[in-house]
């Protein structure tokens, strides 16, 4: 196997590749140093063990022919060269790890998750760290994930079954601007049908209205609605009016059992809309709100480029299918960044809406401009009397830097040889 050595003249040769372009501009606009792409080839690539996998780490060495390292700051993550490829290796095929890089691992440990926590991932596609979210809580709690794209959510329940971890989620396909639903808990009833409600018609034609069991096989009156819901998203990622879709749910989800009325009440203005409930209670006790952004943090994804053509970063990065809200932008257009500002802080803000007193919220974004996270966390503040930061606690061994904020967390391919993600935690203080 051999490793590519870059000097420092192939370095700057890469970097030039990008001259004249507008993510060149854009750097230079932001000031990000272009130099940190050239970090890719000496970053290490990281895995996640899923838990009770580490017996098998030497078995897993001996697949992908190279020792794991551990990394020392993050519990149940390795790194490997960059160039080895685990996807086609039979731990991964077997659901033994996940591909998972140490920031994005860390923005979850930032969470400090406990046993039962009910969980919100406003922006949960492709899923790592929801599937992460998933193996900290095991049995106990829930996972709500949402998405604006449902291609992307897809791809995360594919995940989320590979890795058979799917007991206590649910996906909702659903602009997380105005994402308005609670957490349902699990419920005594398991959705199977009694002899006396088999004989019952009424019953039954009640019960055709509650969640049963997921399949993949959805009822003639939801494979109705869903192809509605898909032809509508010709036009829009998200139609207006219609509930989000609800594209998965595991057995302990708090679905199975609800009727479509129950798992459709939602939150206003904070409050529940239904009388009698514990409004603490119906909220999320933490919200991770991994935010859309230009993603030029994430050096790999950008590494990407050099083979697919520079010209392609309009269509890949800002892919018209993502967001509507990025949809034919200009990466170096102020109003580019204006919009994607707006989207954050938008997502920030319903995330917090969401999350109940005493709670916590992660904030993250895996681009680096002071734009799209101090700007946004400045703004948030100044609009949420009730938000306050949070040290990360779980944070003094990272290799971060700080943010312009402090409490605010900065990892970057050359200080933290990791790719880039900017973290802010707010807890939501009491009336
Ligand atoms: C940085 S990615 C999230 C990565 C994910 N948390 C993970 O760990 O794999 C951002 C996601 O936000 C989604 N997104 C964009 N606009 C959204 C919106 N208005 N509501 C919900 N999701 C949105 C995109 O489709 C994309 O999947």
């Amino acid at each position: 196997m051999k490793r590519c050595v870059c000097t420092e003249e192939v370095k700057m040769e890469r970097v030039s590749l990008t001259s004249g372009h507008a993510f060149l501009e854009f750097l230079r606009e932001n000031g990000l140093d272009p130099l940190i792409y050239t970090a890719a080839d000496s970053i290490p690539r990281y895995i996640r063990l899923k838990e009770g996998s580490e017996a098998d780490l030497e078995e897993i060495e001996a697949e992908v022919e190279c020792k794991l390292e551990k990394v020392v700051w993050l519990d149940g993550f390795y790194g490997l060269p960059p160039y080895i490829k685990i996807a086609k290796s039979r731990a991964y095929r077997e659901g033994k790890l996940y591909g998972m890089d140490a920031a994005s691992g860390a923005a979850v440990s930032a969470m400090n998750l406990s046993v039962g926590d009910h969980v919100l991932d406003l922006c949960a596609a492709p899923g790592a760290k929801l599937c992460m979210i998933l193996d900290i809580l095991g049995n106990s709690g829930s996972v709500t994930g949402v998405d604006v794209a449902r291609h992307r959510l897809a791809a995360c329940r594919t995940l989320v079954q590979k890795y058979a971890i799917g007991d206590r989620c649910r996906l909702f396909v659903a602009d997380g601007t105005t994402f308005s639903l609670v957490p349902t808990r699990p419920q005594l009833n398991s959705g199977s049908i009694s002899q006396s409600e088999r004989n019952d018609e009424s019953a039954l034609e009640q019960r055709s209205e509650t969640f049963r069991e997921w399949t993949c096989r959805r009822p003639w009156k939801e494979r109705k609605r869903g192809a509605k819901v898909m032809a509508s998203a010709d036009s829009e990622l998200v139609p207006r009016n219609e509930h989000p879709e609800l594209i998965f749910y595991g057995r302990h989800s708090g679905i199975v059992g609800l009727s479509r009325s129950e798992l459709y009440r939602s939150v206003c203005n904070g409050e529940v809309s239904l009388s009698g409930y514990d409004k603490v209670k119906l909220h999320f006790s933490f919200v991770l709100v991994d935010a859309e952004c230009t993603h030029d943090g994430s050096i790999r994804h950008v590494q990407k480029f050099e083979n697919w053509g520079w010209a392609t970063l309009q269509r890949r990065v800002l892919d018209a299918e993502r967001t509507d809200s990025l949809t034919n932008l200009q990466l170096h257009d102020f109003f580019t960044q204006l919009e994607v500002f707006l989207l954050q802080l938008k997502l920030l803000t319903n995330g917090f809406r969401l999350l109940k007193v005493g709670g916590s919220l992660v904030y993250s974004t895996c681009s680096l401009t002071v734009a799209q996270n101090e700007d946004v966390v400045e703004q948030f503040l100044k609009e949420n009397a009730f938000a306050e930061l949070q040290e990360i606690d779980a944070a003094k061994d990272w290799p971060f830097r700080s943010g312009r904020i402090p409490k605010t967390l900065r990892f970057d391919p050359l200080t933290s040889r990791t790719s880039g993600l900017f973290v802010a935690k707010f807890t939501k203080l009491g009336i």
